[in-house]
């Protein structure tokens, strides 16, 4: 990173949010001709002056007259954000859209050259977003170094099998950028999350991570939406919110990168077991069980996994997975739909002929649950059905039958001397033909 700022001011010139605030004691902000901010400027100070609060002791004054400056500064141009988004794909282009129509410098990059003639010419992402006039300031790509270059945030959007290969390619051209992600996913077979991979491959750099129910189409007919951008840097969320923040979009923050980023990656496999419910015809009791249990899921796995379970309450949590759960917006609702229709993992996936991060994702929060011995009874029969080719009925009942749980493990532990009258009472209840169905662990 840079060190060339001589306040805590995120620096758009140097690209560098990095969070100086602790360090600059003797800083005297002159506010008394400041006229009081209104709108969303207060917005942010009102966050910016809270966030301190009963962790890191800020000084409310210090970081109101910087974020003042700051904001001024992209009010004013010439230093508005210069942003880059990399990935073509539906949620890279509604997203850069969005920062282009608030009037940051955006480039899109891409990586068919054909493609980027095209969305050129027409202002149009024709294969991911048909039909969707973009804004005529976004500028389109080919060339990657070109477009990380000189940037404030470089924003990731794309798939997770392609995240750490894109790292690797824009490491060489970063200065003082700073990286977020908005991508959902885990990398296969190393269970890394994105910002994992971010402080493998660049572990200067400032960083955050962006997730929420944010399905891409909604957003591009401005049907008003919010996401959360976690860092633990305030300037990088202050700039992402500033960046993004508009009348349809509103852009909340949060420290818990782990947790937003969980939350994001896990609903996906929910969002599949829903749309395969939803194939079976299942009824609104039926969906709201699947669904609530699954966000118990999701913060016990938080937990063992260093997140904070309140954050799963939170858009990148309940909201992100009420909304791909009950959408055929949702890619991953989509494939569970096709499969529960009959068709095969590799026929759905061929069909959809775009991202679905759930799919790699139950398998890998499947192994990692398997090994590390953390209960997600939802994960496993889902693993069951598309892996192992069990029954998809018969893993639904056996889900049905297995053993007596607290409701919220966080009000009610759950009191594992109950396995032994579990076990009687399965073993009186259930059906002896089980031979097609996997049953999920009563503890
Ligand atoms: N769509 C949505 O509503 C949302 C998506 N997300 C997340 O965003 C991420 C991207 O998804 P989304 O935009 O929907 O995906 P899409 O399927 O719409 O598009 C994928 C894009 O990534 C490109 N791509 C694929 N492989 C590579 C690679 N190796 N190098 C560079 N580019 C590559 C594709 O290019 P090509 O066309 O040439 O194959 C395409 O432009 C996912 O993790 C998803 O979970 C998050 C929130 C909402
Ligand atoms: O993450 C999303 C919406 O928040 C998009 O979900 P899908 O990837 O299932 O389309």
């Amino acid at each position: 990173m840079t060190s060339a700022n001589k306040d805590n001011t995120a620096n758009h010139s140097t690209g560098d949010f990095t969070d100086k605030t602790t360090a600059q004691t003797e800083h005297k902000p002159d506010i008394s001709n400041n006229e009081k901010p209104s709108g969303l400027l207060a917005g942010i100070i009102e966050r910016a002056t809270k966030s301190g609060v009963g962790r890191r002791k800020l000084d409310p004054s210090i970081v109101e007259s910087d974020v003042e400056k700051n904001m001024q500064k992209i009010r004013d141009n010439p230093t508005k954000l210069r942003l880059a988004f990399l990935g073509g794909g539906s949620f890279g282009t509604a997203m850069a859209n969005l920062a282009a129509r608030n009037g940051c410098d955006v480039t899109l990059w891409v990586r068919n050259k054909r493609t980027v003639k095209a969305m050129t010419k027409t202002q149009t992402n024709k294969k991911y977003l048909p039909g969707y006039k973009l804004d005529d300031r976004l500028k389109y790509s080919h060339d990657l170094a070109a477009t990380v270059k000189n940037k404030d945030i470089i924003f990731l959007a794309v798939p997770s099998s392609a995240f750490r290969e894109t790292l690797k390619n824009i490491a060489p051209f970063i200065t003082g950028q700073s990286v977020v992600s908005l991508t959902k996913g885990m990398e296969k077979d190393t269970f890394a999350l994105m910002s994992d991979i971010i402080k493998d491959e660049l572990p200067e750099v400032n960083f955050g991570v962006m997730s929420g129910p944010n399905l891409a189409i909604e957003i591009m007919k401005n049907m008003p939406s919010a996401t959360v951008i976690a860092s633990d840097s305030e300037p990088l969320r202050h700039a992402v919110q500033a960046a993004l923040h508009s009348a349809f979009f509103r852009v909340f923050a949060s420290d818990d990168v782990k947790g937003v980023e969980l939350g994001g990656a896990l609903k996906n496999i929910y969002a599949i077991a829903m749309g395969m419910a939803a194939a079976y015809d299942v009824g609104e009791n039926t969906k709201a069980m699947l669904l609530t249990r699954a966000l118990a899921e999701m913060s016990r796995f938080g937990v063992e996994t260093g997140a904070n379970p309140l954050t799963f309450l939170g858009l990148s949590g309940v909201g992100d997975l009420y909304a791909t759960c009950s959408s055929e917006l949702s890619r991953n609702f989509r494939i569970g739909n096709m499969l529960g229709s009959g068709m095969s993992i590799d026929a759905a996936v061929k069909k959809l002929g775009q991202t679905a991060e759930g799919v790699n994702t139950i398998q890998q929060v499947h192994e990692k649950a398997t090994k590390e011995g953390i209960y997600m009874p939802i994960t496993h029969a889902l693993y069951a059905v598309i892996y192992e080719d069990k029954a998809a009925l018969g893993v639904a009942l056996h889900l049905m039958e297995a053993g007596f749980r607290s409701d919220v493990e966080f009000v009610m532990p759950h009191d594992h001397s109950n396995a032994e009258l579990t076990a009687q009472i399965q073993a009186a209840t259930s059906d002896t033909d089980d031979d097609n169905a996997t049953k999920g662990s009563g503890e």
